[in-house]
């Protein structure tokens, strides 16, 4: 469990708002690693040991481990198991359904005694409305990220609709501050958006924004921070493969880590800039 104040003291601490993805593809990892007998957690757990002081946030994808059927769930159990208990532990579930089969989404992602599992947040899809999201509200101590305005080409199709707001993500992200506090709400927006942010925070000043897309979708983070950094930094901002696929060789961990350097760095520029730090 991982509070707003305690996620902005790491950031301030480790001069970073950085979340890495853990989106482990069984065919994009290092050969040797296959004759483990969990290999998709072999490769999460040495990510883990190199960036875990450059980073303030972990991001396992579910549909990486769901594809794998029990053996998946499993590796998400372990790697779960893992995480430092002083990150912001994110599951990408992006589940969205009727409230008594958002109680179980909720179970299997927070209740650890149910699941196995206890993330600190889940990324939700909107669209199904309030009695879709309050179930995962009744869980004290955890957030949820809800989809706003996300990196896809598709994100056009819906997202960009006229609204009486201006446009249908900041509908959404106008109700849903009615729902929750910007101590359990998030919002995703997608980092190749980042002139969209200077609306985005006119809605969302206090919000925390989970931001996808820089390094393999082309993102900008100057760009990003510029328009959606707070004075609490209110940014969490992920790369996947970016860092953890920087190297397919035995040195995978130390590429990765080197990735995770060079972003961290460029974040620490960034806090500064702003005065966050
Ligand atoms: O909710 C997300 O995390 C998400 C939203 C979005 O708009 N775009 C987006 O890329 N993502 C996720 O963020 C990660 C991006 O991965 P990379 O492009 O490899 O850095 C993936 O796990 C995506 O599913």
């Amino acid at each position: 469990m991982i509070s707003r104040s305690q996620l902005i003291g790491q950031i301030k601490q480790k001069k970073s708002f950085l979340c890495v993805g853990l989106d482990t593809d069984i065919t994009r990892i290092p050969e040797f690693l296959k004759s483990y007998p969990d290999p998709i957690f072999e490769f999460n757990k040495r990510i883990i040991d190199a960036t875990q002081d450059l980073c303030v946030s972990y991001k396992p994808n579910a549909a990486f481990y769901e594809s794998r059927g029990v053996k998946g769930l499993q590796s998400l159990i372990s790697t779960w198991q893992y995480l430092p208990k002083d990150t912001l532990n994110i599951i990408d579930a992006k589940r969205g359904d009727i409230g008594n089969t958002s109680d179980m989404y909720a179970k299997a992602f927070f209740d650890e005694d149910a699941s196995g599992m206890s993330f600190d947040a889940i990324t939700i899809t909107p669209y199904m409305g309030n009695d879709s999201v309050t179930p995962y509200l009744k869980y004290d101590g955890k957030w949820i990220i809800l989809l706003a305005l996300t990196s896809s080409v598709g994100s056009k199709d819906f997202q960009y609709l006229e609204t009486e707001d201006g446009h249908l993500y900041e509908t959404v992200i106008k109700k849903a501050n009615t729902w929750a506090g910007a101590d359990k709400l998030m919002f995703v927006v997608g980092a190749t958006k980042s002139t969209e942010f200077t609306d985005i925070r006119k809605h969302a000043p206090d919000n925390f924004l989970l931001v996808p897309g820089v390094g393999a979708q082309g993102g900008s983070l100057e760009d990003v921070c510029q328009y959606g950094m707070t004075k609490d930094c209110g940014l969490l901002v992920n790369s996947s493969r970016g860092i953890i696929y920087a190297s397919n060789g035995e040195d995978f961990a130390d590429a990765a880590r080197a990735e995770a350097l060079k972003l961290q760095q460029q974040m620490q520029v960034e806090l500064e800039k702003a005065g966050v730090i």
